[in-house]
């Protein structure tokens, strides 16, 4: 179920980071502990009415000249299109009607997607209503008038951002053929591992360009089984601005991953692994998706037996937060051990569905009571009462205690060890959610 995606485009100072603000701010759960894209505040995770979705900041403009700017524009509104289910066009009412703004509707108009747009600053409606009438000169539909700064017309603009979403059964629900991102920095290999594994494998079809997103997968068969790739390589813009790059990349990341049941996360052996790695897999673990690292350009690596160990060492020191996480040493160039990737796929996808009866999980639970003692504050000791599994991709646990706050962290820690070295689990994340119960 990949959530939907809406981006936000606009000229400088039109509001859209108080815009991207209020909505990330107020309505999503941020995910703490994972390296931090999410505090870069290119993308947030926003719920409303109950429909989920990954909100996008296309990105900041220099406000240079105005050359550069419909310039930039135009790229952002690409990148709007390339990735978006729905586009908020971001206008002011203040500044009115803009050359740049006629142009980018254009743009976003010939593309098809769908384009809310919103003119802001409307601080106050019967003050600023009649100039806002003058947008609907941009042909792309009705203006909706809002101000970020005083909080109106926000829910009504979030109304109609979800009467755009694709109904709830896509045709990618039906289908359940593995979906496998592959994602990495720039030049790691990810083009490199796709033609291998095309060259070894009987190309199927290149589906086309898709109907909601653009990005184009990859289907191969492989031992009668059809695995579908999609793929963030070779699609940088040709920006020279390097920040402009990395947030491309990153919204390409984000996107790519939604859809993915798996994702392979490439990391160059020659380089070594490196922040943005960290940065790129958080993406995934953030998504409580499978994910197996793929230290590629393995043949280019001095071999004695301790570099295995050692790499192996230092790719788990800098992404400590996800233990689960396989590790396979590859070479797109020879094609050593690419093959297995498939095995690894499969393994990780049945690990990311599989379901364990509450009975078993409960003496699970108990053995491990007895083996270390919950812990206790002021007197009061935690007692677990019971656990079961409410749901897969991930797989997800509630544990239901006499009060939550004597539940630390690290208890909790303890007993996903404990389910781990039972069950494995190899490959994906578990989540847990921790609910009071009345003693008896
Ligand atoms: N009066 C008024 N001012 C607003 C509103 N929303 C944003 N602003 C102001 O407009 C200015 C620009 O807002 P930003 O959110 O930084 O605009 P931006 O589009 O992200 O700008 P860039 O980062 O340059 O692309 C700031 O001074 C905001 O306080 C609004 O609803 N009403
Ligand atoms: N030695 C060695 N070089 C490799 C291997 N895989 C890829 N390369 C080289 O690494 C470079 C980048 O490979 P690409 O496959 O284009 O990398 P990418 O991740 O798709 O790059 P972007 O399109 O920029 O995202 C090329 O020069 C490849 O020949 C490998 O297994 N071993």
């Amino acid at each position: 179920m990949s959530k939907p995606v809406v981006a936000i485009v606009g000229r400088p100072n039109v509001g859209k980071s108080t815009l991207f603000n209020l909505l990330a701010g107020e309505m999503i759960s941020i995910v703490k502990d994972t390296p931090g894209v999410t505090r870069d505040r290119i993308y947030a995770e926003v719920n409303w009415l109950d429909r989920d979705f990954t909100l996008i900041d296309t990105g900041g403009i220099e406000p240079d000249s105005n050359d550069i700017i419909l310039s930039q524009m135009r790229e952002q509104a690409q990148i709007a299109i390339d990735t978006a289910d729905v586009i908020l066009f971001i206008a002011d009412v203040r500044q009115g009607l803009v050359d740049s703004d006629a142009k980018v509707a254009d743009m976003l108009r010939r593309s098809k997607k769908p384009v809310l747009l919103v003119v802001n600053k409307v601080d106050s409606f019967s003050k600023f209503m009649p100039d806002v009438y003058e947008f609907y000169n941009l042909g792309i539909g009705d203006p909706l008038p809002i101000s970020a700064a005083s909080r109106l017309g926000i829910g009504d603009m979030l109304d109609a951002v979800i009467a755009h979403f694709p109904a709830n059964e896509t045709e990618e629900e039906d289908d359940d053929r593995p979906r496998v991102a592959i994602v990495g920095k720039p030049n790691v290999g990810k083009s490199s591992i796709i033609n291998k594994l095309l060259g070894e494998e009987r190309v199927i079809v290149s589906d086309i360009a898709g109907t909601t997103r653009d990005a184009i997968d990859t289907t191969i068969k492989h031992d009668g089984k059809e695995y579908v790739f999609i793929d963030t390589a070779g699609l940088r813009r040709k920006s020279k601005i390097k920040e402009e790059l990395e947030r491309y990349s990153i919204i390409r990341t984000v996107t790519a991953v939604e859809r993915a049941d798996v994702v392979l996360v490439v990391i160059d052996a020659v380089e070594g692994i490196t922040e943005q790695d960290a940065k790129i897999a958080g993406i995934a673990h953030e998504r409580g998706k499978g994910v197996i690292i793929v230290v590629n350009k393995w043949d280019a690596i001095e071999k004695n037996n301790k570099t295995v160990k050692e790499y192996e060492h230092e790719v788990r020191r800098v992404l400590s937060f996800m233990p689960y996480a396989e590790i396979m040493f590859v070479s797109a160039s020879t094609g050593q051990r690419l093959i297995k990737l498939y095995d690894m796929i499969d393994i990780v996808i049945a690990n990311q569905n599989m379901r364990i009866a509450t009975g078993v999980l409960n003496e699970i639970m108990a053995e491990a009571v007895a083996m270390q003692q919950p812990p206790s504050d002021k007197g009061k000791r935690l007692k677990l009462y019971y656990i079961t599994q409410v749901a897969v991709k991930p797989p997800t646990f509630v544990i239901f205690v006499n009060d939550k706050e004597l539940m630390h962290f690290s208890y909790t820690r303890y007993l996903e060890n404990k389910i781990r070295e039972a069950f494995g689990f190899k490959g994906t994340s578990l989540k847990f959610f921790i609910r009071e119960r009345k003693e008896k």
